[in-house]
């Protein structure tokens, strides 16, 4: 079964067509406007995904929308099944992937509202699956760059055609939560450390999304001055709701433009989609039958 829809995904590559994958963080659990929308269950090798993706059609383009935390917000950021989701991303033929996330700020210009298209991750997360790879297979890829730049700029350009205030790159820290920061902890991400925005998610999805060779871009959006401020006080989950409003909005806007900037894709020239080359460091004839096999969507083209 899971061969057959791999062979989409090869197809989708070569006709140069963008299918677009949109993962919604907290208070993003749809999008509008699709042609023939229907919600698909897929199963993976890695489990179930966060919850059924929404496909269709949208300004002539593929789109399919995967709520990160499950319609009714029911997986916690330690427990969203992060390989599942971009393992069936990726089984459905995505090739590009936007994830849309709430975050804190570290930055007195970055404010709740704003949206910060990231560029770079600080990874403090520790109780999560962080590798499709390992013993049977191992692989080493890189992450030094971890944002796809042309996925980055269409983010940034439809952003600010939505009359967001955007800014162009910034930090991510990913923490484990599901607690806030102290004000310490917040205080060292700032100062120390040089992170942007906080959240509890994008990591390991990024790693993740270059290890399946997809395009990765994230839509940092701001709702709170996490800890480290002044002026702001404690982070209570209420303020945070309170912008997720607005912030939902603007996002699905930003959404609803990104077809018009990605429908014409070719080889990705950041290298995204041709991450696993020569990544893969386990001699062929010492490679796991049964690792391979849970291999066939992320890793197929190469192995
Ligand atoms: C709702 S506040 C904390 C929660 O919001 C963010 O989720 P997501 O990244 O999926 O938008 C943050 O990472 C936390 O999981
Ligand atoms: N301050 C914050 N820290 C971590 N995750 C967040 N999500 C939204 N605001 C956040």
């Amino acid at each position: 079964m899971f061969h057959a829809i791999f062979d989409t995904v090869k197809g989708c590559q070569m006709m140069g067509q963008a299918k677009i994958g949109i993962i919604g963080g907290s208070g993003v659990y749809d999008i509008d406007g699709l042609e023939n929308a229907a919600w698909v269950t897929v199963e993976t090798p890695w489990g179930a995904p966060s919850d059924a993706l929404l496909t269709g059609r949208l300004d002539g383009i593929e789109m399919v929308f995967l709520p990160r935390h499950g319609r009714g917000h029911v997986h916690s950021p330690s427990t969203v099944p992060y390989r599942a989701n971009i393992d069936a991303l990726k089984r459905l033929g995505v090739t590009d992937v936007i994830a849309v996330s709430a975050c804190g700020s570290f930055r007195e210009d970055m404010a709740p509202g704003d949206f910060v298209m990231v560029d770079q991750f600080i990874d403090r997360t520790f109780a999560r699956e962080k590798s499709f790879f390992g013993t049977g297979c191992v692989a080493h890829v890189s992450v030094a760059h971890p944002v796809c730049e042309r996925l980055r700029q269409a983010c940034l350009a439809a952003g600010r055609a939505q009359g967001v205030t955007c800014h162009d790159g910034g930090t991510y820290l990913a923490m484990e939560g599901p607690q806030f920061s102290t004000v310490a902890e917040s205080k060292m991400y700032r100062d120390s450390w040089g992170a942007d925005v906080i959240g509890m998610t994008n990591m390991p999805e990024a790693k993740l999304a270059r290890e399946a060779e997809l395009c990765y871009a994230s839509v940092a959006m701001i709702t709170d001055f996490d800890s480290w401020h002044p002026d702001h006080g404690a982070v209570q989950i209420s303020d945070i709701i309170a912008t997720l409003g607005a912030n939902s909005a603007n996002a699905r806007g930003l959404v609803a433009r990104l077809p018009a900037m990605l429908r014409a894709r070719d080889v990705c020239a950041h290298g995204c989609d041709h991450a696993l080359e020569h990544a893969i460091m386990t001699a062929p004839d010492k490679r796991d039958p049964a690792v391979l096999a849970k291999l066939d969507a992320v890793a197929g083209r190469v192995l």
